[in-house]
């Protein structure tokens, strides 16, 4: 953890009589000193004004960027950024601060280090109030004036607010909610419109002067003229150009600004479904149906902005073909609506079949996804040739399916390719008849102009109609990309509930639980409860419930009923993330990412260095193994982690548990897989590592529990027993032949009946 010394202390100016300090609304801020003891003051200042506007910051994701001893300006601000905020780091003067009446507390940054918090200002008394990051919620501010302030205050301020602007995070993933997200980007989409209104009267002038040269030019031979046409084709094309360039450079910034917001809010979406989800969807699943998303993007800032423009093009081109000539107009327009009604026609067919595909590719990217992540158990069972079969079927499905609907939805184009020629065609016969028929002389520039300009009309149109056949498709990718992101989030217990300081004390009081789609209860009237600073054991057959009591714990499921407490306060009121900081878990399969060993143990926790990581590795007996490896500490682990051994593994897993210092720490068959020099190594440990907390070990190996202060004995998802290893080899008769079958090999090497040795206490 950032230390940070107290801030500098504020003295507080003499407040005239009748200048109350402020105790206003604004005045009041959450977050007691209790609360955030262990984060530095500028921290805790940002996490009180967070939490004034109801955001919850997350002290683990501060990331200091620059090498300064304290918080900068700029990393306050990104932080709360990253957190969803609206946040800017300022310079301000005091004129600027006085400003700040109704503004929302502000974070001062001071030049110890500290921070204060600005809850108001009087112009017309020229203070501040500020209030100090330890004062107590229901506090007063300090009434402070320019010359007290300046001692202190670097100048420096971060600004907090809600993302009023930015699109809410919690909300459904719908086409509405995409074009909100772009809408956002409103200004540099304006500035795209008027370039591409700008560019459609521009494409008029060329069709005009082509009429001009034919009509008049050819005909009184007039050089100036041309000339001068020259020279206005030439200014505008070169304007065209530009304009050109303009406009796809803004398109491209707009599509990289809406990709990199959907990144973000999808990933972030994705950390914050339960694990529920995880473990009913296959991964490849899930990941086809995120990778929809970037279809959604396409389409918007592709062929919805594209066609969007064509359309200021249609609205400067058709009064200028209706302009040139009406009948030719009407031509073109009757094609049009053919086209369009073609199209339209086919929807429907279309929807249905590409709906197949979907289904199709669903499922070839999970069977993909399976064999990937699978693939140890398919080597070592050699089931290659199955897994072969089985994406050859999918692939064949898939191929069956696209081919479907890529046949089907080429009969709309090969109905709507003689209508576009006829429509050019038409026009030019037609109007070669009306140039014949006319005595003016003027028809045949005209005639060339209408051709230039109707081909414009045509395309545009035609894109119109196709935009709802995309829109099909399109729908459909919000479909899928929907059944993943709006799932119910553990979003709202993220940031709001309750984070009081653990002490480490479990209560499960008749507790009863099911999985969805399951009969039997997984838990059924559970009561039990372990003392804080305890060591608890829990045994039992498997299938009996032992994992489940370790999952309802951490939070992984809240239906159940009953009640289920961590130091009298119910589980289902706490702050999630709060609640699982408190928590180290260490399962029986540990997943390391890839990068160092340190990396890997201090698992981008802020404020851990390479010591911290050295002191959970010596608890977690995982030391001597480090030192002994090419690199130590810095030796990299690549993802799977081949180059570790199980034991290895688990062992480094317990020290990523451990480096936080948790106070309920839950090893759920992490022990199981170990070898027995591995386990005897963790088991020699075990007692260094519970001292001062909680510990909750689920075991199949009773020989790993005898120490624990209390074991609980389930059976079918009931407590049979709970007690001390001794008492219940005495009275527990399942405990007893438990313990009976995995001592059976000493008996018979000692040659001595199953003896059960009685334990005192
Ligand atoms: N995610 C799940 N969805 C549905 N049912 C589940 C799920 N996890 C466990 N169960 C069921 O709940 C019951 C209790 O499972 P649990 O994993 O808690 O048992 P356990 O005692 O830890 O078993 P083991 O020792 O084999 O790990 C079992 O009948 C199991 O089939």
């Amino acid at each position: 953890m950032v230390n940070i010394p107290l801030s500098a202390e504020i003295q507080p100016v003499a407040v005239r009589a009748g200048i109350e300090a402020d105790t206003t609304e604004l005045g009041r801020l959450p977050g007691g000193p209790a609360e955030f003891e262990e984060v530095g003051q500028r921290l805790k200042a940002m996490l009180r004004v967070a939490r004034y506007h109801g955001v919850e910051l997350d002290p683990n994701e501060f990331r200091a960027a620059s090498a300064s001893p304290f918080p900068t300006s700029a990393d306050l601000s990104e932080w709360a950024r990253n957190g969803g905020m609206w946040s800017r780091a300022v310079r301000v003067r005091w004129s600027h601060l006085l400003r700040f009446q109704d503004a929302g507390p502000v974070v001062l940054l001071f030049s110890d280090g500290g921070a204060g918090i600005l809850t108001g200002a009087s112009a017309e008394r020229n203070l501040v109030f500020l209030k100090g990051v330890d004062a107590p919620d229901d506090g007063e501010s300090t009434a402070i004036d320019e010359l007290r302030l300046s001692q202190v205050w670097t100048g420096e301020a971060v600004l907090l607010r809600n993302a009023r602007s930015s699109v809410a995070a919690d909300a459904p993933f719908t086409l509405g909610w995409l074009a909100e997200l772009v809408r956002l980007e409103s200004r540099p989409l304006r500035d795209v419109a008027i370039a591409s209104f700008t560019l459609s009267v521009l494409t008029i002038l060329p069709p005009l002067i082509v009429m001009t040269v034919v009509n008049k030019v050819l005909q009184f031979n007039s050089v100036s003229t041309l000339l001068l046409l020259s020279a206005i084709i030439a200014v505008v094309f070169a304007y065209e150009t530009l304009l050109g360039h303009a406009r796809r450079l803004i398109i491209n910034v707009v599509g990289a600004r809406l990709d990199t917001k959907l990144q973000l809010h999808i990933f972030s979406r994705l950390l914050r479904l339960p694990l529920d989800y995880f473990e009913r969807h296959p991964a490849g699943e899930t990941l086809y149906h995120l990778a929809q998303v970037y279809r959604i993007r396409e389409f918007l800032t592709g062929k919805l902005l594209s066609t969007f423009l064509d359309l200021i093009t249609l609205c400067v081109l058709v009064p200028v073909m209706f302009y040139i000539n009406t009948k030719l107009a009407w031509i073109v327009i009757a094609c049009a609506g053919a086209i369009v009604l073609i199209i339209l026609a086919f929807l429907k067919p279309l929807r249905r079949r590409y709906q197949r595909v979907i289904e199709a590719e669903t499922w070839k990217s999970a069977a993909l996804g399976e064999t990937v992540v699978g693939i140890k158990t398919v080597k070592a069972l050699g089931l290659e040739p199955q897994r072969k079969a089985l994406w050859d079927e999918q692939v064949a499905e898939a191929g069956r399916a696209r081919l479907a609907f890529g046949q089907f939805a080429s009969w709309p184009q090969t109905l709507v390719t003689p209508i576009e020629r006829a429509m050019v065609l038409g026009t030019m016969l037609i109007g070669a008849y009306l140039a014949m028929n006319d005595s003016s002389g003027y028809m045949v520039g005209g005639l060339f102009a209408f051709m230039m300009i109707s081909q414009r009309v045509a395309q545009p149109l035609v894109g119109l109609a196709r935009l709802i056949e995309d829109y099909e498709e399109v729908g459909a990718a919000i479909g899928e990309a929907a059944s993943v992101l709006n799932r119910p989030l553990e979003s709202s217990s993220n940031s709001q509930g309750l984070r009081p300081r653990l002490v480490g004390e479990v209560t499960f009081s008749d507790l009863t639980f099911s999985y969805i789609g399951t009969r039997t209860p997984a838990l059924d009237r559970v009561s039990f409860n372990i003392p804080a600073g305890t060591m608890f054991g829990i045994v039992g057959r498997s299938g009996s419930g032992k994992s489940t009591i370790a999952r309802l714990l951490q939070g992984i499921n809240r239906d159940y009923s009953g009640f289920l407490k961590l130091d009298g306060v119910d589980l289902k009121e706490f702050n999630l993330r709060h609640l699982r900081q408190g928590l180290g878990v260490v399962l029986q399969d540990n997943f390391l990412f890839r990068g160092s060993i340190r990396e890997n143990i201090i698992a981008g926790r802020a404020g851990l260095t390479l010591s911290d990581a050295m002191r959970a590795a010596h608890l977690a007996g995982a030391e001597e193994f480090i030192e002994r490896m090419p690199n130590g500490y810095d030796t990299y682990i690549e993802e799977g982690s081949p180059n570790l051994s199980g034991g290895q593994k688990q062992r480094l897993a317990i020290a990523r548990a451990l480096i936080h210092n948790p106070t309920v720490l839950i090893l759920d068959e992490a022990t199981s897989a170990l070898d027995p020099e591995s386990e005897a190594v963790v088991s020699a440990n075990l007692m260094r590592i519970a001292s001062g907390r909680t510990m909750i070990i689920v075991s199949h190996r009773l020989s790993s529990l005898t120490e624990c202060d209390q074991i609980l004995v389930m059976e079918q998802g009931k407590v049979l027993d709970v007690a001390p290893h001794a008492i219940l080899l005495e009275r527990c008769a399942l405990y007893r032949q438990l313990w009976a079958q995995q001592n059976r090999h000493l008996d018979g090497r000692h040659g001595r009946p199953v003896a059960v040795p009685p334990r005192s206490g």
